[in-house]
């Protein structure tokens, strides 16, 4: 007999991760809707190219919330509508807190009105802080160093009050620095404006930007610049199935890492950069950004335990090499 999947909603389908996990869950047959008010997403990747249902509107409306949920029969919801600029969130923590906290409030009361009671939630290596231990585990201390990433600590225990008080499950997948672009070049990375290392490098050996910049060549790691774990952005979306699969059929809340394990420091990127595009780079040593910690790497040894979770890509040169070739063809 034919089994029909059921209807996930996607908010912040039409963003980079987001409809990069939009292409998984359609690949894997899922029905999909997705919530975006356009900010920073692209209308085109969803009808064009995702082509899914897009609803343009705002997860802070609670009445179109409504409306959204009793219109279809949505099974479950991955939530990746938020601001996401860890130095405007400096500068701006009130726009932050509005969108990403009350934002993400007002879904989770529409959800449990709706009576629709799984999640998953795209939480940030961030809300470690500065490392007390290498790689971070789950289980390390949170310590935000920014707003950006006390907004998503915040959500994390508004789950876990859901959890206890709603029934509502949820998994929360702590990134780390998200990167690359679908292998395919139907997708990639497009902020505006871009904050990222890996984009803002390959914009340079585009000639869109004079040169890249350092933000900070003091901190306490072998060549003085920061240290990320950088990961493939189709091995995020490739989690996120698993964790529908895993909520879908029943399976208790849980928090997960998502990384690769190893660190990779702003110089080792840009020689990385060099090699994959063949261009030579204007480079600026400049100031630390504020808000910044030296290292972020982790350990996702819990994932791919419970979820059997397995990157595909964790190769860095790959990681640009994807990038790269989304780039080139979107500034053609
Ligand atoms: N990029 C990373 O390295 C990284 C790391 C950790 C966590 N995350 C999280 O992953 C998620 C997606 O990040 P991204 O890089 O794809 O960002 P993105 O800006 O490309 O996508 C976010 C999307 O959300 C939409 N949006 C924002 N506010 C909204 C609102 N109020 N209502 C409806 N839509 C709204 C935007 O239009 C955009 O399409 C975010 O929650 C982010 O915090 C990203
Ligand atoms: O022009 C630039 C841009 C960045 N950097 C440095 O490159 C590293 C990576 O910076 P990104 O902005 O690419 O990524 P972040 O580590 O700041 O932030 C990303 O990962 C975080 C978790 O680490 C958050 O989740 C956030 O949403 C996401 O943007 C940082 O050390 C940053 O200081 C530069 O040197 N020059």
């Amino acid at each position: 007999m034919l089994q029909v999947k059921p209807i996930i909603l996607v908010t912040g389908g039409a963003g980079y991760i987001g409809s990069h996990t939009v292409l998984a869950l359609s690949r894997a047959g899922y029905r999909v809707i997705v919530l975006d008010n356009l900010v920073g997403g692209h209308q085109e990747f969803v009808a064009d190219i995702l082509q899914v249902e897009l609803v343009v509107g705002d997860i802070c409306d609670r009445p179109m919330l409504d409306r959204l949920f009793a219109k279809y029969k949505i099974a479950a919801v991955l939530h990746f509508a938020a601001y996401i600029a860890v130095g405007e969130s400096v500068s701006d923590p009130a726009k932050y807190y509005r969108n990403n906290v009350s934002g993400t409030l007002t879904l989770l009361e529409a959800m449990v009105a709706a009576n629709v009671k799984k999640l998953v939630f795209p939480s940030t290596c961030a809300v470690y802080g500065m490392p007390k231990q290498l790689p971070m585990t789950e289980d390390h201390p949170k310590d935000p160093l920014n707003p950006y990433a006390t907004s998503k600590w915040m959500m994390e225990q508004m789950l876990e009050d859901f959890d206890r008080a709603y029934n509502l499950r949820s998994i929360v997948f702590r990134f780390f620095n998200a990167a690359g672009a679908n292998s395919e070049g139907l997708l990639g990375e497009d902020h505006h404006p871009e904050t990222h290392l890996i984009p803002l490098v390959l914009l340079a050996a585009l000639g869109k930007r004079e040169s890249i910049s350092i933000c900070g060549t003091d901190y306490p790691t072998p060549d003085g610049t920061c240290l990320r774990d950088y990961i493939h952005v189709s091995d995020l979306a490739n989690a996120h199935i698993l964790a529908l699969e895993y909520l879908l059929a029943g399976g208790k809340s849980e928090v997960f890492n998502l990384g690769n394990g190893n660190g990779f420091s702003v110089r080792e990127v840009i020689e990385t950069a060099k090699q994959v595009t063949g261009k030579e780079l204007k480079i600026i040593e400049c100031d630390r950004r504020l808000g910044d910690a030296p290292i972020l790497v982790g350990s996702s040894d819990k994932v791919r335990e419970i979820l059997g979770w397995c990157a595909q890509y964790p190769d860095l040169s790959k990681i640009i090499t994807d990038a790269w070739q989304w780039h080139q063809q979107r500034h053609r």
